[in-house]
């Protein structure tokens, strides 16, 4: 049982309470009765309006259950007329201009957005120091570099596959870096002559860059630079020398590496790669924050047989060639996920003693934390312009922006902020609100700085939204859907058509394959070529691999050309295509391969998520191919599962028996984690088994599909248990 402090109105969980008075509310300019009485006012305020809109949410979701049930032969048309006549489609706003404000150059620039569970002290620094990494060490240690020919991976250095390595980069410094003749793979030397770089050839000849002003700066002196930085579509990249280090010494140059300026921004999770229950779990959360703000945050772990200290990188100096000094950003600009509209948190109790919105919290304590890099007191400033970045997920319409606009406001009022210095990201990953974007975007015109497809999240309310009309698609076809296809397009065209180049970013989501990184060079490329300025990658060595695609593509010429033939369109009409089943009757073993991929999925992550409270997991599918699973992933997994067996595609205990034999596999690929608790044998007293099957078995009544409200119990439950 938790034990509370009465404040206010308020009564506030002990443990949460001394962090906030013994850590937060210290070297900021905010007395912390008058936080106190305010926070109360602002949770008596909105949380009847936070009421009021998901039940609007439930309202909607019946009614569209009950018309088809009323309407089963499919009309498109009076589909549409039913959505208009019942809100959920809201007419389309004319015109609307964004004006954001005080926006840093991290979000004008194209470049990869990374993404780690606030939680994970360990990854979260190393995610904001994902600003800056080494080319060589992401081609090294992944299957870009093919191990053929004797290049493989080994337990010591591969010269061989270094070679490719180092012929792999200067190939991509000929793309990026063209020089007005010769080729970077003949370059034996560089030196400096007045504002120029000139390349010394193997042939004895010498070279310039055909773009002269992509030559930024160095280190070192001018003729033997140990450091050259160029800048090529806003993004840094710098080639290091070190005669004396293993590769430099090899290299004809003497150039040890290639560093990428790669994480422009990352996004700090406190959504769906968590797994936060309780007042105890969200301490950790905004602790973690606070360090990240205050720049003190620490982690010490033992790798490879020793133990490294991380702590946030330093600002990078360089030399400008006018022998200026000049200083670049060491560290990613973070934006912090908050929790969606949905779940409440006992963690503070209110007038009432009922638990308060979770996502009002976050926003309370997450704004306040910020400040900490703000007062100037600290070595860091996340913003230099003083701005907050908060990206709130799954919000449904515009009624829900336009209450994040309000909490945004009076979270300004209490803590003496400038009207917008609290930037948004908008997730456009509900159905209602790809539909309505352009009026959602509206109701955050002056604060927004994204919008990303969630594409993850938004197929599960696909599924979700649709569940009566029919059997869904296999997952995977999901993606050749004519909605989604609709989708990518229309969120890039609504946002340019607000206005969004050299303001806000225009968003697209994960790569969910870590080890996958050949085809991500391959394919995430189309992210830049459709017009957006970021994609969620999953790592930092998958950041510095997306950032190559920034360079192949200038995405401001790509949004220039959108613009000069829009007409930008509307696509409501291909983003209602209900993505059903186009098969009269799937072949029994497509059905139970499709099944056992969605149970193991969920099964492999819902039991680190119960029994170790892990909320991001790499988990491997029936190809035996590592999957990021997050809540999103299980939504649609679940939700799959819950519509096919609504229509009758299988039976419930062709699931339940899918589940028990899953299980065994699931246990299998965790046999070497010494905390493991197997599932297989003990389904009935395993609680994280009994939440697995409840996700799905009930998955059809759970609130628009999502995962959180089980997950929690399940993870409780376990906690108790512990205990
Ligand atoms: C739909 C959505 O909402 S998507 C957004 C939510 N998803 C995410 O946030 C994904 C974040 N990514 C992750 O959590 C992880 O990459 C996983 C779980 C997918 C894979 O994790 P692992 O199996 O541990 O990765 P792997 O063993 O390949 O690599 C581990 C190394 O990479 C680093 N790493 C991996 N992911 C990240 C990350 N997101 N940020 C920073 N560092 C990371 C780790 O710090 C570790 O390096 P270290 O040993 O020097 O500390
Ligand atoms: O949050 C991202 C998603 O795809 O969902
Ligand atoms: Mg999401």
């Amino acid at each position: 049982m938790a034990n509370y402090k009465k404040i206010g109105t308020l009564q506030v969980e002990e443990g949460l309470y001394d962090f906030l008075h013994e850590e937060v509310f210290v070297n900021i300019d905010l007395h912390y009765n008058k936080f106190w009485d305010d926070f109360s006012d602002l949770v008596s305020e909105l949380t009847p309006i936070n009421d009021e809109l998901l039940k609007e949410r439930d309202q909607l979701q019946s009614a569209i259950n009950n018309w088809h049930v009323a309407n089963p032969t499919f009309s498109q048309q009076q589909y549409k007329q039913f959505l208009e006549r019942i809100g959920y489609l809201e007419e389309e706003p004319e015109k609307v201009k964004v004006t954001t404000d005080n926006v840093d150059d991290e979000v004008t620039v194209a470049g990869p957005q990374l993404v780690v569970p606030v939680n994970n002290a360990r990854y979260a620094i190393n995610a904001a120091n994902a600003r800056w990494g080494s080319l060589y060490d992401a081609l090294y240690g992944t299957d870009v570099i093919s191990e053929s020919d004797g290049a493989e991976i080994r337990s010591n250095y591969n010269p061989i596959r270094g070679e490719k390595v180092v012929a792999f980069g200067r190939s991509l410094l000929d793309q990026f870096l063209p020089l007005e003749k010769g080729s970077h793979h003949n370059v034996t030397d560089y030196h400096i002559r007045g504002e120029a770089l000139i390349f010394t050839l193997e042939n004895g000849g010498s070279a310039s860059l055909k773009d002269p002003s992509l030559f930024r700066g160095y280190l070192g002196n001018k003729e033997n630079p140990t450091s050259i930085l160029f800048r090529h579509h806003g993004l840094h990249i710098e080639l290091v020398r070190d005669e004396k280090d293993p590769i430099g010494s090899r290299d004809k140059a003497n150039v040890k590496d290639i560093i990428l300026e790669a994480a422009l921004t990352t996004i700090i999770d406190c959504e769906d790669s968590v797994a936060a229950v309780d007042a105890e779990d969200k301490q950790e959360v905004y602790r973690n924050w606070l360090g990240l703000m205050n720049g003190h945050l620490k982690a010490s772990f033992k790798k490879n047989g020793s133990t490294i200290e991380r702590h946030l990188h330093e600002d990078r100096e360089y030399i400008g060639l006018r022998n200026d000094r000049f200083i670049l950003k060491g560290r990613s600009l973070l934006f912090i996920r908050n929790v969606g509209h949905l779940m409440t948190t006992d963690a503070i109790l209110d007038e009432t003693g009922k638990p308060i919105y979770e996502g009002i919290l976050d926003t309370v304590v997450t704004s306040l934390i910020a400040l900490h890099s703000m007062n100037g007191k600290e070595k860091y400033a996340n913003s230099e312009l003083g701005s907050i970045y908060i990206v709130k997920p799954k919000m449904h319409g515009p009624k829900e922006v336009a209450f994040s606009n309000t909490l945004f406001n009076r979270i300004e009022d209490i803590l003496g902020l400038t009207r917008h210095t609290i930037k948004i990201g908008v997730m456009d990953e509900e159905r209602r609100t790809s539909l309505n974007l352009k009026a959602c975007i509206k109701q955050v015109k002056e604060r927004i700085v994204f919008v990303n497809t969630g594409f993850l999240d938004r197929t599960g309310d696909e599924i979700h939204t649709s569940m009566l009309a029919g059997p869904v698609q296999r997952k995977n076809d999901m993606k050749h859907t004519e909605w989604i296809k609709a989708y990518e397009s229309s969120n890039v065209y609504a946002a340019l058509s607000c206005g969004f180049p050299k303001i806000a970013q225009i968003g697209k989501g994960m790569w969910a394959a870590p080890d996958r990184m050949k085809a991500m060079l391959e394919e995430k490329v189309v992210h830049p070529l459709s017009g957006a300025t970021t994609a969620w990658v999953p790592s930092p060595t998958a950041a510095i691999l997306h950032a190559l695609h920034y360079h192949q593509v200038d995405v401001s010429k790509v949004q220039e050309q959108l613009l000069a033939k829009t007409e930008l369109f509307s696509y409501r009409d291909e983003l209602l295509k209900i993505p059903i089943m186009t098969e009269k009757l799937l072949a029994k073993e497509s059905i139970q391969q499709e099944l056992n991929n969605n149970v193991q999925g969920i099964l492999g992550y819902v039991v680190r998520w119960v029994n170790q409270g892990i909320g991001c997991s790499k988990v491997l599918d029936v190809h035996n191919v590592g999957l990021m699973e997050d809540r999103a992933t299980l939504r649609i997994s679940s939700q799959h599962i819950a519509n096919w067996l609504h229509h009758g595609v299988c039976t419930k205990e062709e699931v339940y028996d899918t589940f028990k034999n899953m299980a065994k596999v699931v246990d299998q690929q965790n046999q070497l984690d010494a905390s493991y608790e197997p599932m297989a044998n003990n389904e009935a007293n395993s609680i994280a088994f009994q939440t697995a099957c409840k996700l799905v078995f009930e998955g059809h009544k759970q609130p628009n599909g999502y995962t959180e409200p089980i997950l929690h119990e399940g993870r409780k439950a376990k906690k108790e248990e512990i205990i």
